[in-house]
């Protein structure tokens, strides 16, 4: 297999949100969960997606992992692999964007990075370095609340620069919108003057194209599904991917039972379990109990044991933020957030010991918690249920042959599970 794009994503709904938006560009394109044991059967393919579960544990744990996903990715033959972070910059100060960035940059030897979050097609945006979520800052939208990174500063270039031992720039718009060869000018007067990476800004689509065709001259970049986009772009018009239009999907309907699980607690994935209550049984956890002991989760499939033989239910944790920072303030931001993962892990393996095959889970964290626990090793990617999040056929799964949608906490509409078991079979 020789790869064109290799892509390491810091969570498993990042890399699917990735892996989407390269298949739909043209690439064939596959997620691994994890670096591929030497033993997986992979597709030929032009891109490989690594998904890491990276995004919230400790900084050197995060540069390793991603490290050795580089070293894989490159043995395969890619020249430039794209750092897949969230876009909304996910982080704390204390990491994990700026140090793998300087791992993975130091690796390659490359003397300045482009980094953007913006997806514009997600209304994710960036001006003067600033990053928008719809009309408003980051640090306005509802991400100042994310249980595990609250957003404060919406101040790109300032966030970076807390985080990465790499003096930050900024390719402005203005530049931007002369294309590659301008912002490839701009990036040597920045390297010039002793800048080790810059924010590039992208408020329109086209401007993806333009950061594509300019990061695909380096070994590195980083960030979120759209400058994949640009990236894709430019090896499909470079002739070095051809533009199939193909998913991997095998379209032979896997049936089974029906669930969702949700450990988002985004605004959007509330009003899309709110939603949900009008089409099938829905069960609140109770989060302090879940934090307590195994009983919760064993209530939780007794309910769910009675009803799912005659369709599709949903079990939530997600809460609101002010029941999130009480029960935080009692256990303290991780543990609340770790036990309550491995709790709808253990429902999730439940689930599939019950027949459960068609399986739809909400929110980052949670997802990386219920794959790793369903131990799949990697993903074909399906037709597309909403923006970034796609119907994804497992490879290598134990339990057999199985559909999942991983959902990131912001994505989708108010219909999502709807959406997404409609399209589900
Ligand atoms: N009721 C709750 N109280 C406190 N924490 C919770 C509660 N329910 C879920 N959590 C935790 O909140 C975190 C939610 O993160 P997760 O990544 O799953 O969702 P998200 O951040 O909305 O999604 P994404 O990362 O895709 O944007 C998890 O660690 C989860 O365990
Ligand atoms: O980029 C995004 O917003 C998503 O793919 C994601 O990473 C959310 O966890």
């Amino acid at each position: 297999m020789s790869l064109k794009l290799g892509c390491i994503a810091d969570d498993y709904t990042g890399a699917s949100d990735l892996a989407n938006t390269l298949t739909r560009a043209g690439l064939r394109t596959v997620q691994t969960i994890g670096v591929p044991a030497s033993d997986l059967a992979l597709p030929e393919v032009d891109a490989v997606v690594v998904s890491l579960k990276s995004r919230s544990i400790e900084a050197s744990q995060a540069v390793a992992r991603s490290r050795e996903a580089d070293r894989w990715l490159r043995a395969r033959g890619a020249e430039h692999v794209l750092f897949k972070i969230c876009s909304t910059f996910d982080s704390t100060d204390a990491g994990n964007i700026g140090p793998v960035m300087d791992a993975l940059a130091g690796d390659a030897g490359d003397p300045i990075v482009l980094v953007t979050p913006a997806f514009p097609e997600t209304k994710r945006t960036v001006y003067q370095g600033n990053l928008f979520v719809g009309a408003v800052p980051l640090n306005e939208s509802p991400l100042k609340d994310h249980p595990l990174n609250p957003m404060h500063d919406a101040n790109l270039v300032r966030v970076l620069g807390r985080q990465s031992r790499r003096r930050i720039g900024l390719v402005d718009l203005a530049t931007v919108v002369h294309g590659p060869e301008a912002i490839g000018h701009r990036l040597q007067e920045l390297a010039g003057q002793d800048f080790g990476a810059a924010i590039i800004d992208a408020v329109f689509d086209a401007d993806l194209t333009a950061i594509g065709a300019a990061a695909l001259k380096s070994k590195v970049s980083v960030g979120a599904s759209g400058i994949g986009l640009g990236l894709a772009r430019a090896l499909v018009a470079a002739g070095q991917a051809h533009s199939h239009g193909l998913t991997h999907h095998e379209d032979a309907p896997v049936g089974g039972m029906a669930a969702c699980l949700a450990g988002s607690c985004s605004q959007a994935t509330l009003q899309q379990i709110a939603q949900a209550e009008t089409i099938m049984p829905v069960l609140h956890l109770d989060a302090a109990a879940l934090v307590a002991g195994p009983d919760e989760a064993q209530r939780a499939m007794v309910w769910a044991g009675e009803r799912i033989g005659r369709g599709p239910v949903l079990i939530a944790s997600s809460a609101t933020p002010d029941q999130v920072s009480a029960l935080q303030a009692r256990h303290g931001r991780e543990a609340a957030g770790h036990a309550i993962e491995q709790a709808m892990a253990d429902l999730a393996e439940g689930l599939i010991e019950v027949g459960v095959r068609r399986l739809i889970v909400a929110g980052g964290e949670t997802s990386g918690a219920v794959v790793d626990r369903l131990r799949i090793p990697g993903f074909l990617v399906g037709p597309e249920i909403a923006a970034g999040v796609p119907v994804l056929r497992a490879i290598g799964a134990e339990a057999g042959d199985m559909l999942l949608a991983l959902k990131s906490g912001n994505f989708g509409g108010p219909q999502f599970f709807a959406d997404a078991l409609g399209l589900m079979r």
